[in-house]
Order: C-alpha cells, then sequence, then structure tokens
C-alpha cells in the first residue's frame, strides 16, 4: 500500500518502521495541512495535533482516500466527521487506542463494570499517566474508558477531571517523562480494592494497530471501529 502519514511525530515515525517491514510504501510524510497531494497515497493515517486531525480527515474523504485517525482531543467533530464520510461515501476509522492490549482490556472494562452495577458498595476512579509532551487530559482512552463504564454501570453518568462528585466517574490524569500510556481503573469499598490496569511499554502496540488498521480499511467504504478490525467483543 501507498501510505499518507498526516502527522510526522513520535507515532507517525514509529508507524513509518513498521509500514516499512510489512512491505509497505511512505509516499507522504507531513506536519503540515497542505503542501502535499493526498490522492498519491492509497490509505493516510492521521497521528497529528488535536486542532488539525478534522481538517486532515476531511480533506482524505473530498480525495477519496481512506483514513485512519488515532489523534485525540478532537471529538467534539466526530460526529460531523462520520456523517461527511457518509455523504463522500469514504472510509473511515477512529480509535481511541489502537493497541490489540487496549482494545482486549476495553472489553474487560464493559464486563467489569456491568458485574460491578449490582455491588453498589464499590466507588470507581480513573488514573491515566502519560509524558509530558501530551496535548489533551484526559487521554482518549480514560474517555473511551470513562463512557463504556457509563454504558454497563447503572451509578455514573458522566466523568470528569475531580473527584467527590456523585454519579461521576473521576479521572485522575498524571504526565510524567516518557511514559508512553498507562490506565488503571479501580472500584474501592471499605473492605477491598479491585484494580485493573493496562501498561503500555512503548509505542509499537499502537503503531501496529493502526498499521493494520490501514491494511483492513482498503477496498471499504463505511465508517468503523477496532472492534470490527479485531472481530472482539
Ligand atoms: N490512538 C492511539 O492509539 C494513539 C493516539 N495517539 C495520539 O496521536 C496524536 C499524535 O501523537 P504523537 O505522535 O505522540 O504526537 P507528536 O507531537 O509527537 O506528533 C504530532 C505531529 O503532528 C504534527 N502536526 C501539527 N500540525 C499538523 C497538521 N496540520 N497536519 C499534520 N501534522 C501536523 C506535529 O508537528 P509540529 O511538531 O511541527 O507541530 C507533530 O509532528 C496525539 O493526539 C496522541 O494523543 C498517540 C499514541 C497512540
Ligand atoms: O498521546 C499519547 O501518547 C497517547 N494517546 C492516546 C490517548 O490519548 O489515549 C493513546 C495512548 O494512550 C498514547
Amino acid at each position: 500500500m501507498k501510505i499518507a502519514l498526516l502527522g510526522y511525530g513520535k507515532m507517525g515515525k514509529t508507524i513509518e518502521k513498521i509500514a516499512l517491514s510489512r512491505g509497505h510504501d511512505i509516499v507522504i510524510k507531513t506536519s503540515d495541512e497542505d503542501g502535499y497531494d493526498i490522492s498519491q497515497a492509497d490509505v493516510a493515517i492521521d497521528f497529528s495535533v488535536p486542532n488539525a486531525a478534522f481538517y486532515n480527515i476531511v480533506n482524505c474523504f473530498k480525495h477519496n482516500v481512506p483514513v485512519i485517525s488515532g489523534t485525540t482531543g478532537w471529538l467534539q467533530n466526530y460526529d460531523k466527521a462520520v456523517e461527511l464520510c457518509e455523504e463522500n461515501k469514504g472510509a473511515f476509522i477512529y480509535a481511541s487506542n489502537f493497541s490489540l492490549g487496549v482494545n482486549i482490556f476495553f472489553e474487560l472494562n464493559k464486563n467489569l463494570a456491568r458485574m460491578m452495577s449490582q455491588l453498589r458498595e464499590y466507588d470507581v476512579s480513573m488514573e491515566e499517566v502519560h509524558h509530558t509532551q501530551k496535548l489533551d487530559a484526559p487521554s482518549g482512552t480514560a474517555i473511551t474508558l470513562a463512557e463504556d463504564i457509563i454504558s454497563e454501570h447503572a451509578d455514573y453518568t458522566e466523568w470528569k477531571l475531580e473527584s467527590g462528585l456523585e454519579g461521576v466517574i473521576p479521572i485522575t490524569a498524571k504526565r510524567i517523562e516518557n511514559v508512553p500510556g498507562t490506565h488503571s481503573i479501580d472500584y474501592k469499598s471499605e473492605v477491598d480494592t479491585i484494580n485493573i490496569t493496562h501498561t503500555a511499554h512503548s509505542r509499537q502496540g499502537f503503531a501496529l494497530g493502526a498499521v493494520v488498521a490501514a491494511e483492513w480499511l482498503l477496498g471499504k467504504t463505511g465508517v468503523f471501529t477496532m472492534k470490527d478490525v479485531l472481530n472482539i467483543g
């Protein structure tokens, strides 16, 4: 496949290595919103910045190029992107986290939340830890985890970056040098705590998942998720 890398930072560079090792060609690598011809590419992979992702994605729809986006912090425009994808008969996958491990963790989180909804003596809380260059907080992955708990657990209706509020999942976002991404969920009662944690050891898992998703998307039309790609859940 001829791949366009929209965003050539930490993730763009990791994806490049994996894509080359799987026999693909990188025809565009950019950290700008223009100055390239996207129609040269078979597929685009956007790992850019929150205020660039929506433009990059819609530009792909306009030029009939399937697009994968892992950029977080732009989801206020996700529904609009879905609408434009459908209007343009495009192909699109967004995931807050492309790693296989986190996608298994998403399923574990939903199952645990369903069980814990029966046990009202436990309170949930979440912590995410990332490197200090991260622009958004909480992480996109933490938001997905919180939304999944809300959909499965009767006691919670929203999440916030603060604690002690009724019906609210408290999320703590920590920024520590060189941490690729750690997400923990605690259910705490008077007598014990149940904890589930996913720890990324590097960016390899995110990058491999994005390339696998791009390979899967080629030739398809529509809006998909990593659940479709991995056939899990
Ligand atoms: N879904 C997932 O699995 C994962 C998602 N992410 C997300 O991916 C995004 C990128 O992460 P990461 O690579 O670590 O961040 P980096 O900051 O290392 O890279 C982002 C790159 O995007 C560039 N950029 C800025 N404006 C544009 C534009 N208009 N078009 C294209 N590129 C642009 C930046 O250039 P410059 O520096 O010149 O501004 C930079 O090179 C983040 O939102 C992060 O949260 C990260 C890991 C996994
Ligand atoms: O910015 C990052 O680095 C990461 N961002 C994603 C997120 O916001 O969830 C995924 C991963 O945790 C790394």
